[in-house]
């Protein structure tokens, strides 16, 4: 019998991002908190009688087989093969696509990483979180965040995890319309990469002390962000009328934080038309752990 699974895949906010170097192969050391959001991708998981490892969805710009979720499951499927030595059986995945591509939000990061936790669930594969995160480091820096599942302080390329409390709040957050590839901030002149390096603590206490909403530091990508996509520039100015906007990861979606559910359907009502913007809460936990 077909096994059918639906699992969410959340967007992830960077609450503020520090280039603090980079490494010898390019690759820049950031420091970073991830946070969750109610608000993302709905995969579907449904076993096949036969080995193969298939999108039954379109998805414009991102041909089946360079999609991360393919990839993600090629490589888990190998590592079982190689540890079983039998090959699991094959998976059609559909992708209900919600968040924008090239918008910071980690989308196909969160895709892959569903698509790891999902599989090793139906295939009781049996590998620990720690080697889910190891496998699907290499497909891109933010998918162990996902597989973390948990508000994080991040540092390394993003793979160094720390867990850390969660603000408990809503976040309105702006689709200015465009793509931000990531290579074309990291590759910039103007990008600074001499952020001091801080401590977890000053990021916790800066939760605890806190009497207005400003956010903790600074997203060092943003100011080469609005440079390069002027879309990105005014939706910051918009949302930082009444507060702290920023930009998320390399962009393009801006954010600001609201103690309320209330207060972000104030701000969602006199958003300009031609922007998509929504209301997303802070989440504890990935939703997907207590599903599978
Ligand atoms: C910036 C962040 C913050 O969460 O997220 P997004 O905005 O993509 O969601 C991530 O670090 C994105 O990491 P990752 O998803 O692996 O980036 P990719 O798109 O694969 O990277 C494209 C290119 O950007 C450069 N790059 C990326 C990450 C990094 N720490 N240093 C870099 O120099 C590299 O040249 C790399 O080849
Ligand atoms: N399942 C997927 N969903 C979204 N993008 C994907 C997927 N698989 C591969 N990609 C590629 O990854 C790029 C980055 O997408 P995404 O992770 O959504 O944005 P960001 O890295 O800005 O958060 C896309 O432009 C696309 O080419």
């Amino acid at each position: 019998m077909n096994v059918l699974l639906n699992c969410p895949a959340p967007a992830k906010l960077n609450l503020f991002l520090h280039v603090t170097g980079r490494r010898a192969d390019g690759y820049h050391l950031l420091q970073t908190v991830f946070q969750l959001v109610d608000h993302g991708d709905t995969l579907h998981f449904t076993l096949r009688d036969d080995t193969a490892l298939r999108r039954v969805t379109d998805m414009a710009g991102v041909p089946e087989e360079s999609d991360l979720v393919i990839r993600a499951a090629r490589l888990l499927q190998a590592e079982v093969q190689r540890r079983t030595g039998a090959l699991p059986r094959g998976v059609d995945i559909a992708i209900d696509k919600v968040l924008p591509m090239g918008g910071g939000l980690g989308g196909g990061s969160s895709d892959a990483a569903t698509t790891l936790m999902a599989l090793n669930a139906l295939w009781q594969a049996g590998l620990s979180q720690q080697e889910l995160m190891a496998l699907g480091l290499p497909l891109g820096a933010d998918i162990p965040f996902f597989i973390f599942g948990q508000t994080a302080f991040a540092e390394g390329v993003g793979e160094d995890l720390q867990a850390v409390a969660a603000p408990e709040c809503w976040y309105i957050v702006i689709e200015p319309g465009v793509q931000v590839p990531t290579p074309a901030i990291f590759s910039s002149e103007r990008l600074t990469r001499d952020t001091p390096v801080i401590k977890i603590t000053d990021f916790s206490s800066h939760l605890e002390n806190q009497n207005d909403s400003k956010g903790y530091g600074r997203n060092d990508l943003q100011q080469v962000a609005m440079e390069l996509f002027p879309p990105v520039a005014e939706a910051v100015e918009w949302l930082s009328a009444d507060g702290d906007a920023r930009m998320t990861g390399s962009g393009a979606c801006v954010f600001r934080a609201v103690a309320t559910e209330a207060e972000a359907d104030a701000v969602l009502a006199k958003a300009p038309t031609k922007w998509k913007v929504w209301k997303a809460r802070a989440l504890k936990q990935h939703p997907i752990i207590d599903m599978l």
